[in-house]
C-alpha cells in the first residue's frame, strides 16, 4: 500500500516556520515582509490561486498588496508598474501570475522585475544561480517538489530519478535540484520515445507533463516515489468537477509513496511562496551582498525530512 505524502500537512509545518521567521524580524524592529501581487486579466484559475496566495499572506503575516489588471493591458503598463514596485522600499517580493494575456510578453515582463524581489525564482539571475548550484530564489512549484521527495526519501544520491515534463516552471528547474542532490536525473517529453521503459527503472518519478493519468501502475517500479503535478479538470457525468493528475492514482498501490491530486503539489507551491517571501525580505533588509549565497539553503530542507528513507 503506498504511503500518501500529504502536501497539505507538509504546507502547514512550512508555515509555522515562516510565521516564526516572520514574528522573529518583527522582534528584531523590522517592517513585515511585504509582497506584492500582480493579476493581469480575468483567467478564473488564476483568479483562484491569487485569492489563496493573499489569504496565505495574512496568516503567517506576511503585508500583501494586491494590483489587478485588466486583460487589455499594454506590456508598457505592466513593465511600469514593475518598475514602481522595484523601487518600492516597503515591498520586499514581486509576483506576476501567470499565464499572461497574449499581447504581453512573459519572458520581458519576468525579466523586468528585479532578481532580489522575484519570489517565484522565474528571473534568468535566479534561474542562472539555480542551474550553477549557488542558491538563489528557487521556484515555488520545483522547492515544493524536493521538500515532498525529501519528507519520504532524504538521500537521493545515485537514485534514479525520472522529470516528465520540460517547462520553466517546473521540469527544468526541479531536474536541476534533483542533480545538485546527486540523483542520476533524466528528462523526458511529449516526444521522448519507450516513456514507459524510462519510468519502469526510475526510484522518483515527477510526472509535470499536464496529460491526464499519463504514468500507468505498469510504468512504476515497485517501491518508487512519485510526485503528480499535473492537474486537470474533468466534468464528471453527474456533472461534478474533479481534478485528475498525471499519475493513474488508483494503479500504483505498489509504489512506496504518492502525492494525491488535490493535497499534494499545489499547496506546496503557495507554502514556499510565503517562505521565499521572507527570505528575499531579509536579505533585502538585511543587506546581503550576494543574496544568491544566502540562498544556498533555503528553505533547510533536511527540516522537512522525516528521516525515513522509502521502502525500495
Ligand atoms: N507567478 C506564478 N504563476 C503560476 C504559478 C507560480 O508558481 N507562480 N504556478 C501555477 C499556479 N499556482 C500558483 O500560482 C498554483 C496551482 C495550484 C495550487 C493548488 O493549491 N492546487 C490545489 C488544487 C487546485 C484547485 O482546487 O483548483 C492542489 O493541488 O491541492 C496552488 C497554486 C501557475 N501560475
Amino acid at each position: 500500500m503506498a504511503q500518501i505524502i500529504d502536501g497539505r500537512a507538509i504546507a502547514r509545518q512550512l508555515d509555522e516556520r515562516t510565521t516564526a521567521e516572520v514574528d522573529a524580524m518583527l522582534a528584531a524592529g523590522h517592517p513585515a515582509p511585504g509582497l506584492a501581487v500582480v493579476l493581469v486579466g480575468e483567467d478564473g484559475a488564476s483568479q483562484v490561486y491569487v485569492r489563496r496566495k493573499i489569504k496565505a499572506c495574512e496568516k503567517v503575516g506576511i503585508r500583501s498588496m494586491e494590483h489587478r489588471l485588466p486583460a487589455g493591458t499594454p506590456q508598457a503598463d505592466l513593465c511600469a508598474l514593475i518598475k514602481r514596485l522595484n523601487n518600492d522600499d516597503s515591498v520586499h517580493g514581486i509576483l506576476v501570475q501567470v499565464p499572461l494575456p497574449e499581447q504581453i510578453d512573459t519572458r520581458a515582463v519576468l525579466r523586468s522585475i528585479s532578481p532580489d524581489k522575484d519570489v517565484d525564482g522565474f528571473h534568468p539571475v535566479n534561474v542562472g544561480r539555480l542551474t550553477t548550484g549557488v542558491g538563489g530564489i528557487v521556484p515555488c512549484t520545483p522547492l515544493g517538489i524536493m521538500l515532498l521527495i525529501e519528507s519520504v526519501l532524504p538521500d537521493l544520491k545515485g537514485k534514479d530519478a525520472v522529470v516528465i515534463g520540460k517547462s520553466n516552471i517546473v521540469g527544468k528547474p526541479v531536474a536541476n535540484l534533483l542533480l545538485d542532490e546527486e540523483a542520476t536525473v533524466t528528462v523526458a517529453h511529449i516526444y521522448t520515445e519507450n516513456l514507459s521503459d524510462i519510468c519502469r527503472k526510475a526510484d522518483v518519478i515527477v510526472a509535470a507533463a499536464g496529460a491526464p493519468e499519463l504514468v500507468r501502475g505498469w510504468w512504476v517500479k515497485p517501491g518508487a516515489v512519485l510526485i503528480d503535478v499535473g492537474i486537470t479538470r474533468k466534468l464528471g457525468e453527474d456533472g461534478k468537477e474533479t481534478l485528475v493528475g498525471d499519475i493513474a492514482f488508483n494503479e500504483v498501490q505498489h509504489a512506496a509513496a504518492v502525492t494525491p491530486v488535490p493535497g499534494g503539489v499545489g499547496p506546496m507551491t503557495i507554502a514556499c511562496l510565503l517562505s521565499n517571501t521572507v527570505k528575499a525580505a531579509r536579505n533585502l533588509l538585511e543587506g546581503a551582498d550576494d543574496p544568491g549565497d544566502d540562498y544556498a539553503d533555503a528553505p533547510d530542507r533536511s527540516m522537512y525530512a522525516k528521516g525515513q528513507p522509502a521502502e525500495a
